[in-house]
This record gives C-alpha cells, sequence and structure tokens, in this order.
C-alpha cells in the first residue's frame, strides 16, 4: 500500500505505520528508578507530559528545571522529549506560573485535588484559592491538567468524577472560558459527553487500561491489586464509551497512558497504591484496541496527532511500524533495586513497535 502526502498512515491487515506517539500523561518517578522508566518510555515515544507528583512535589521552575535535568541525564534515546509540568498547591503564585511558561520546560500546570491520589497530599484544597493562578494560566496559555475527582467522604469512589465534573470542573470551565484544561485520565461516560459538549479548549487523556478493562476484570474471582488505579476502573458501559471516544478520531481525545508504577510489595499489599504500569508497550495496547473496534486508521489521530494539537506543539515527521506478533510480557519488570509488576504481566500482547 503506498502512503498519499496527506494520510499519514499506512496500513494493511498485520502492519501500522503512523507518526512517532507521544503520551500526554505519565509518571516517571525519581531517584534509582528513572533510569528504568526513561528508558521504557524513550523507546519510541517522542514526547512525554511528565506528572509532578514527586515527594516533593515539582512546585516551580526551578525545580521543574533540575527534574528536566535528571530524566535527561539518563541518556534517553535522542527522539525523546520530557514536557515538565508544575504540581499546583494552595501556595501557588502567579509569579510561579509566569517563570515556569519562560522556563520553556513547563508545558502545563497540573490540579490534584488535595487527597485525590497517590502523593497528592500537597494539593489544592480549594479551587477558589486559585483564581488568580487560572487566570495567569489563561493569559500565558498554559493548560490545566486535572485529576478529576472530588475526596470529600460521602461521595462513592465510583462517582467521584462525575460529582467534579458537575461541581468543580463544569462552574471552572465557565469561568476561565478561554483556559485549556486537559481532564486527565477519563473512565466515564459522563467525561466523555462533557469534553464533546465542551468548546475546543477541553480534552482529555484516555489511558490503555481503561479501554482495555473494566471493574469486572479487578473484582470478579478474587481482587486484583495490578488492576487498581485512580480514578478507579468502572462498569462496561464506560469503558465503552471511552472506547467509542477514543476511536471516533474526535481531536479532543489524545494519548496519555497515566502509567504509574509502584513495586511490588507496594501494590500486593492490605492497603495497596493505585497505579498501573503501562508506557513500556503503550502503543501496542491502544493499538489492540482500536484495531477491536475496527478502528486502526484512527489510531494515529488519537496517539500522534490530537495531543499535539491540543498543545499547539507539531506532530512528528518521524514513524514507527506495529506488526501483529504477539510477545510475552515478563512476570515482573526491573524497578531500581526492586520490581514491578507490569500490566499484562506473563500474559501476551498482540503487536510489536519493529525496531
Ligand atoms: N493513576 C494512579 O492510580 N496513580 C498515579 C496518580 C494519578 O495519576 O492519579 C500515581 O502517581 O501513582
Ligand atoms: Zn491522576
Ligand atoms: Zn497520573
Amino acid at each position: 500500500m503506498t502512503n498519499t502526502s496527506n494520510a499519514l498512515n499506512t496500513q494493511t491487515n498485520n502492519t501500522i505505520t503512523i507518526a512517532r506517539p507521544d503520551d500526554w500523561h505519565v509518571h516517571l518517578r525519581d531517584g534509582k528508578v528513572l533510569k528504568d522508566t526513561v528508558t521504557d518510555i524513550s523507546r519510541y515515544v517522542g514526547r512525554a507530559i511528565v506528572m509532578p507528583n514527586l515527594v516533593p512535589p515539582v512546585t516551580n521552575a526551578a525545580l521543574a528545571k533540575s527534574y528536566y535535568e535528571r530524566i535527561m541525564a539518563q541518556a534517553p534515546s535522542a527522539h525523546f522529549k520530557p514536557l515538565m509540568t508544575l504540581y499546583l498547591t494552595d501556595n501557588t503564585s502567579t509569579e510561579d506560573i509566569i517563570a515556569a511558561k519562560e522556563s520553556g520546560l513547563v508545558y502545563a500546570a497540573k490540579l490534584y485535588p488535595a487527597g485525590a491520589t497517590t502523593n497528592s497530599s500537597s494539593g489544592v484544597t480549594n479551587v477558589d484559592k486559585l483564581s488568580d493562578v487560572f487566570a495567569a494560566m489563561q493569559s500565558v496559555e498554559m493548560p490545566l491538567l486535572v485529576h478529576g475527582e472530588v475526596t470529600t467522604a460521602d461521595i462513592d469512589i465510583f462517582d467521584r468524577e462525575q460529582v467534579f465534573i458537575d461541581t468543580i470542573l463544569a462552574p471552572l470551565v465557565a469561568k476561565y472560558p478561554n483556559l485549556k484544561i486537559v481532564l486527565e485520565h477519563i473512565t466515564t461516560k459522563n467525561a466523555v459527553d462533557f469534553v464533546i459538549a465542551a468548546g475546543d479548549n477541553i480534552g482529555a487523556t484516555i489511558t490503555a487500561h481503561h479501554l482495555l478493562y473494566n471493574r469486572n476484570h479487578m473484582l470478579v474471582g478474587g481482587i486484583r491489586p495490578h488492576y487498581y488505579c485512580l480514578p478507579i476502573l468502572k462498569r462496561n458501559i464506560h469503558q465503552q464509551a471511552l472506547r467509542a471516544a477514543a476511536t471516533s478520531g474526535n481531536k479532543k481525545f489524545f494519548l496519555g497512558t497515566d502509567s504509574a508504577p509502584h513495586v511490588q510489595q507496594a501494590k500486593e499489599t492490605a492497603c495497596g497504591c493505585a497505579g498501573v504500569y503501562s508506557s513500556f508497550a503503550a502503543i501496542e495496547l491502544y493499538a489492540e484496541v482500536f484495531e477491536q473496534e475496527n478502528a486502526l486508521d484512527k489510531l494515529e489521530a488519537f496517539a500522534s496527532i490530537n495531543g499535539a494539537t491540543f498543545y499547539q506543539l507539531p506532530v512528528s515527521t518521524d514513524k514507527i511500524t506495529l506488526v501483529k506478533k504477539s510477545w510475552q510480557v515478563p512476570a515482573t519488570m526491573n524497578f531500581g533495586d526492586d520490581v514491578v509488576v507490569p500490566v499484562r504481566a506473563s500474559e501476551d500482547i498482540l503487536w510489536t513497535v519493529e525496531a
């Protein structure tokens, strides 16, 4: 099959060539494990929006710069570029936003409602405290990335995203009509519907695991901690809505793995951490979903075009090729002095990226 100048992807039944994908939401962690996460992600991913939920969090341009330098010190592949993010707290100032923008390294700021997820204890307790910060972000055109879950004890964990959209996100979108917002790792039909109905300034990332799995995978026949992530896997109708959105080609939806490794002991315990490690095989996992939905022709839009367009960055001119060839994921993977149990551990992944 020949490529035409305006159709970027080339496809047969068993291979597909697309522009180099980016990952618009990933956790690379820090310290000894950085070598492992950076090696895995930089195998073929171009740009990655790097989450700032370290301990302590990445709250200003200076911290973002030193984290950037620690990532680059791992000697990632030449095509890899980390795009840094700022962690918003109750104390973030408009000066922090301006300095971050001027650094040229920070591409977005992340809103973690305090207590919502891993390392979010320094997060924002009340978005009203950040009015000036959001106004500054709107004026310097810095996207706001949102972990969209409320944290109040009276709200059921399966409803946290929907309640966040209704009570916090919708008013925020109304108050800052030009602020670019990415609702990260969406998990519900409510989120899909909200994003579709909103203006072009509102987008969403979708993880591979929320496309491949629903809460039955986590809970039927025994509790499986390696499926536990936040926002938590929802029921099948939500999974179907996510699959429809991702494979639709709609420019508002783009690839964000939310790959979030935790050591094996921290997952396989009485109170296990939230997070799924997936970035070692991101595009291969998404390709399974797109093939199942008969939408391999939309994979490039989701993985390589829509996110770049949202962030006003050029689409990569490099290409990668996926081949329909299965391989077995190891039971564990190196993670500093420890190991992580990756998504699909000891099972097959159906696609392979050609070296
Ligand atoms: N997604 C997760 O379950 N965990 C993430 C945090 C996050 O993205 O919310 C982590 O940092 O471990
Ligand atoms: Zn999150
Ligand atoms: Zn995340």
